[in-house]
């Protein structure tokens, strides 16, 4: 079998952090204070640093990679002289849960929306396709959350069909974290945006990867181009302890919280019950579910200690 090293050596370009960074150089684009404000409120631990040498090389090269698809689509509507249907540039971020993926997702959509060229980008997770609590409890799946059969993948690739097609507005399902189920009186509508990031542990999964076999079209079949944002194991399972003690301390005390009864844990019992959801649900989907889809990406952002981005590896 080919090694993950040698598979990451054809495929990828790799760019250690100090020689990604530079390429920063060649970004026009500057952050003023108000950039920055509205960066700082997406994390507050987002360091600035990691904005400036990570994240705007990235939105230059999406910003090049977009203007080019939008010049082939005007050369194909010069050769069959009509106007080609305009319709949303499609970004996709994998990747473990708690990886942070959402915190990348809306740092790109901050950065990428100061482009005239894509000034409308839309944001969505796919957590909103999970199925309703009462149907994974009804299918016996609530120790099954995240990992594919849980999604209503049909919903999904029918919403991303939707988006593709150019519908001019096309509604998703919202989860909550707080009520850890879908939201039954709110929807997202989605209204041509330009760019659309879609963020979720599953973007680059088919229904070839589980038992069930399916032959409909994958979301992949529709995304433009596909981010995997990568840590190792035990990093990541620091983080998700992390955020749940987080969230301990801040969400759960919400008695609408459907883990209200966590509120009043002490550190060490806390650390258990986080332990036990890592071992038991979330670390087994990664390493059977999400890790294997890692190199479908087109990029790959790897990170190390304190979040930080240490390597990035770009398709050839
Ligand atoms: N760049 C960053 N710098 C510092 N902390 C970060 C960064 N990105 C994410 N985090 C922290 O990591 C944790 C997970 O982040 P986030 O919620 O973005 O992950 P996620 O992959 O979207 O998770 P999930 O799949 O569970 O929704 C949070 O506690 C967040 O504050
Ligand atoms: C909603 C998902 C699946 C993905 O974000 C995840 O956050 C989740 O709820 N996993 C199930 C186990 C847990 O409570 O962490």
């Amino acid at each position: 079998m080919i090694s993950a090293h040698s598979a990451h050596q054809a495929l990828y370009q790799s760019f250690q952090r100090d020689q990604w960074s530079e390429l920063r150089n060649s970004v026009p684009m500057t952050l003023n204070e108000k950039d920055l404000e509205q960066l700082k409120g997406i994390n507050e631990r987002l360091s600035l640093a990691e904005v400036t040498d990570i994240y705007l090389p990235l939105s230059r090269l999406l910003n090049l990679i977009i203007k080019s698809k939008q010049q082939r689509s005007r050369v194909l509507g010069q050769f069959l002289n009509n106007e080609q249907p305009k319709t949303p540039y499609i970004i996709s971020i994998a990747g473990s849960v708690a990886v942070g993926k959402s915190t990348t997702a809306r740092i790109l959509q901050a950065l990428l929306q100061q482009w005239p060229e894509h000034p409308k980008v839309e944001l969505l997770t796919t957590d909103g396709f999970l199925y309703p609590l009462a149907e994974l409890k009804q299918k016996g799946l609530m120790q099954r959350k995240g990992f594919p059969e849980s999604y209503d993948m049909k919903m999904l690739v029918d919403f991303i069909s939707d988006i593709k097609s150019g519908k001019a507005n096309v509604n998703a399902p919202l989860y909550s974290h707080l009520s850890y189920d879908r939201i039954t009186d709110k929807q997202q509508s989605v209204v041509q945006p330009d760019i659309l990031i879609l963020e979720g542990l599953n973007v680059l999964q088919t229904g070839l990867d589980s038992s069930i076999q399916t032959h409909q079209p994958f979301v992949s079949d529709f995304v433009d181009f596909s981010i995997y944002v990568d840590a190792d194991y035990d990093l990541l399972k620091q983080w998700y302890i992390e955020r749940f003690l987080q969230f301990r301390d801040g969400a759960f005390a919400n008695k609408n919280s459907y883990f209200h009864h966590y509120a009043s844990l002490n550190d060490p019992t806390a650390n258990d019950i986080a332990e036990n959801i890592w071992d038991t649900i979330n670390g087994p989907n990664l390493v059977q579910n999400i890790l294997p889809t890692r190199e479908r990406a087109h990029l790959i952002l790897r990170k190390g200690r304190d979040h930080l981005m240490n390597q990035v590896l770009l398709r050839k």
